[in-house]
């Protein structure tokens, strides 16, 4: 289920948590979730180190972020996991983030899924499901 929405102002486009199969393949493509967390350490190298990602990154607490990116990617991929973080609607809100950040930050998540074998069927299914967050996390 979604998580509690604790601002009712704030009305999500696209679901956080698009659950996008029903079986342990795809989860397992990941690596299951300890594969899910060496994803998340070195993507979070990447985006700290890309001039349109780091802005947003450098000065938030890191580990929680790749924490509820790992619960949240596990539950999509319909691991046994449960989210505990907000709507991407709330998370996101007043940032700023742009289409470039936006497409920057995929980009890196992309070298980061190549460099760990997943394997590129795998990669666009998780990228598919995430696309839609744009509505609710680019500021026009
Ligand atoms: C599909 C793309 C994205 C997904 C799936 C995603 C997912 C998440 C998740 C799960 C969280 C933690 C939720 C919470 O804080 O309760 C989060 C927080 C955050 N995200 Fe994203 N995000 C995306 C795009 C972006 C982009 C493009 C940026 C900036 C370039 C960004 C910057 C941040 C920051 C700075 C936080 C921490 C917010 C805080 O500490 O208050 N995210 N994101």
């Amino acid at each position: 289920a979604e998580p509690a929405i604790s601002d009712t102002e704030i009305k999500p486009s696209a679901p956080t948590l698009p659950i996008i199969t029903d079986d342990t393949a795809l989860f397992e493509q990941f690596g299951g979730r300890e594969g899910l967390t060496k994803i998340m350490d070195d993507v979070m190298v990447r985006w700290l180190a890309n001039p349109r990602t780091k802005p947003f990154f450098e000065n938030s607490d890191q580990d929680r972020i790749k924490l509820q990116l790992v619960e949240q990617f596990c539950v999509i991929m319909k691991g046994p996991c449960e989210y505990s973080g907000r709507t991407m609607a709330e998370a996101h809100r007043g940032m700023n983030v742009n289409e470039g950040s936006f497409y920057a930050l995929v980009e890196e998540l992309q070298i980061t899924l190549n460099k760990m074998d997943v394997p590129f069927r795998a990669q666009n299914r998780l990228i598919a499901a995430l696309a839609p967050m744009h509505r609710d996390i680019i500021d026009k």
